[in-house]
């Protein structure tokens, strides 16, 4: 894919400074020269939905950052109300066969990334975040949230199930008891709620404070030899990242053959409806 490069001035809560901006059309890079750190924004309107285009692309985003040695990543998104809505639905209602194998591989792929990403991770969380949107956040190691928006792994309301990896990253940030009660209620959370359980670290009243507070997560690592930082990371989240890299053709065929029920094409039918009628109103 074709990535354009241009020098910008963009203004922060610093005052304004230079950065290095790589930008595509799902999503753009920019690396603050000050702080080393890179916010990634996710731009596919009209939700962010995850499709194939935008995950390949988070996960070139990711490798693009790690390979130009930033000191952190910051993943965020360009919709005022929207972090991500999770996963396009479209890609999985009716889906083309090839296309969803590779839907479904290119979400392995950029959870890899995220969650085994050697940098230090966060997510200012702008909008709201169901679903994907939820591991995607839940992928990296801090989140801050703006008010009156709602995170969570909503999937058992859509009749889907989360697989192992979604839990996982669930499971990096709150206690068992907590996770598994969410997950089966497919609890979405306010962001008040979230912050009392554990599920997001910090509130912030506007974007510009989030990725702020996300820059300074970050810098709690300024001291901190990079590689012990990146080893203990990895250590840590070892267990999760071999589970999924060993067992990922299983898992691809697990969620083939789960999306190709019958029953389950209906509910993704009648919950697309619900989506679209509520757009229309
Ligand atoms: C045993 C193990 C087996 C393993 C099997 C695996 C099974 C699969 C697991 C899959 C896992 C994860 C699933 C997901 O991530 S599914 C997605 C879940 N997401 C949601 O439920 C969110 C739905 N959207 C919303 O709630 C709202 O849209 C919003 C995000 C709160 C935004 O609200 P809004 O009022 O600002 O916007 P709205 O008018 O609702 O939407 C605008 C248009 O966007 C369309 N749309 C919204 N979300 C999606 C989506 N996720 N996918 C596709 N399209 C979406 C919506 O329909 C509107 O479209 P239009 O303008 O009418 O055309």
């Amino acid at each position: 894919m074709m990535r354009s490069k241009l020098l910008s001035l963009v203004p922060c809560a610093t005052g304004p400074f230079r950065t290095m901006s790589t930008t595509t059309k799902l999503t753009t890079v920019e690396v603050n020269d000050k702080t080393g750190i890179a916010t990634l924004t996710m731009n596919r309107p009209p939700v962010n939905g995850l499709n194939l285009d935008l995950l390949r692309d988070l996960r070139q985003s990711i490798a693009e950052i790690e390979g130009n040695k930033s000191r952190g990543l910051i993943l965020t998104s360009s919709n005022p109300t929207i972090f991500s809505a999770g996963l396009d639905i479209m890609e999985m209602y009716k889906p083309d066969k090839e296309r969803v194998r590779a839907f479904w591989t290119a979400l392995q792929d950029a959870w890899l990334a995220l969650y085994g990403s050697s940098v230090p991770t966060a997510a200012a969380i702008n909008g709201h975040s169901p679903a994907g949107g939820c591991l995607l956040a839940t992928s990296c190691e801090y989140r801050v949230m703006l008010p009156k928006f709602t995170i969570g792994l909503n999937e058992t309301k859509l009749g889907i199930v989360a697989p192992m990896w979604f839990m996982s990253s669930f499971l990096s940030v709150l206690p068992r008891r907590e996770a598994e009660r969410a997950l089966n209620q497919g609890r979405m959370f306010t962001t008040d709620e979230a912050l009392q359980i554990g599920l997001v670290d910090e509130a912030a009243g506007t974007k510009e404070e989030a990725l702020e507070k996300c820059a300074q997560f970050i810098g709690t690592f300024a001291k901190v030899n990079p590689i012990a930082r990146a080893l203990t990371k990895q250590q840590f989240r070892a267990a999760e990242l071999e589970q999924l890299e060993s067992e990922r053709a299983q898992d691809l065929e697990k969620f083939l053959f789960f999306i190709n029920q019958p029953a389950v094409q209906k509910g993704l039918g009648i919950y697309l409806e619900s989506l679209k009628k509520k757009a229309k109103n």
